[in-house]
């Protein structure tokens, strides 16, 4: 089980002149911070989806680092299957298998090297990785490219790399921020099988998205989160009912205050 409550991260604004338009404009931006997450909150139980919803900027991203302890939150909590994320970030890092925006490969490995090597970071032996590798390969649909260098990879075969580099380790909770993001229909769909997968195996996952899609057909809850404060957490039946079915319409109310 994955809870998070009242999450607060605020980032030092190093050039202010480097900010958007927008991002001037923005209450969160207070002095010399911008204050990207002020209060987060939703969970997530074994064998349950969550897609995380939000606009442009509000703080999906962020959030999803923190709960993946690549960055460190200002306030709030962080409870993955019984251990503070926050307080203990090691060990909790062993049970999160996180997917960043950006996939991070190394082009002059292959991807089977590039998941291998993880593996090693992980402490598995030579036998547990190539088994995993294995599963993972046929899961993902990866076994005409594994062995090639990452350098030439397509957006889909990248993704599918960072994916499987991603959960090497069996970890108990997956993270995954905007995993379809550029991705064609096959290799989408070969996407949210591998998270149907995971459901059936009980890990809960959380996953950001602008496919609302995706939502209705893969999660069990849904959070929208706006200018770095909750504002929907509850489960797809209650989402989709606030606007007669249809989830576009749900998440304009949501985000427009109508509910
Ligand atoms: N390191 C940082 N320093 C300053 N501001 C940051 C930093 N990281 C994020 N922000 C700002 O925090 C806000 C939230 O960003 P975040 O990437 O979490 O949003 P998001 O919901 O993931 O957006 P998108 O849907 O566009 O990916 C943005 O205005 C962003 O510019």
């Amino acid at each position: 089980m994955i809870e998070i409550k009242q999450l607060g991260k605020k980032f030092e604004v190093e050039n202010p002149k480097k900010l958007s338009e927008q991002e001037k404009k923005d209450p969160r931006l207070k002095g010399r911070f911008f204050h990207s997450v002020t209060n987060v909150s939703f969970s997530v139980d074994d064998g349950q989806v969550l897609g995380l919803l939000g606009p442009n900027g509000a703080g999906k991203t962020t959030t999803l680092r923190v709960l993946s302890t690549a960055l460190q939150a200002d306030s709030g909590e962080v409870v993955i299957n019984g251990i503070n994320v926050l307080k203990n970030p090691l060990q909790a890092r062993k049970k999160i298998g996180f997917l960043s925006g950006s996939t991070g490969l190394y082009g002059r490995l292959t991807g089977r090297e590039n998941i291998r090597y993880f593996g090693q970071l992980h402490g598995m032996s030579k036998i547990q990785i190539d088994l995993r590798i294995a599963a993972l390969s046929e899961m993902l649909e990866m076994d005409t490219f594994l062995d090639r260098r990452c350098e030439n990879f397509s957006t889909g075969m990248k993704q599918k790399t960072a994916i499987a580099r991603a959960v090497v380790h069996q970890p108990e909770v997956v993270i995954l921020d905007e995993p379809t993001t550029g991705l064609d229909i096959m290799a989408t769909q070969t996407v949210m099988n591998f998270i149907q997968d995971l459901k059936t195996q009980r890990v809960p996952v959380i996953f950001s998205t602008h496919h609302l899609d995706e939502v209705s057909k893969l999660c069990d809850r849904v959070a929208v989160i706006d200018k770095g404060i909750s504002k929907f957490d509850d489960s797809i039946d209650v989402f989709n009912q606030l606007a007669n079915g249809d989830p576009n319409a749900a998440f304009l109310d949501i985000i427009n205050g109508g509910q």
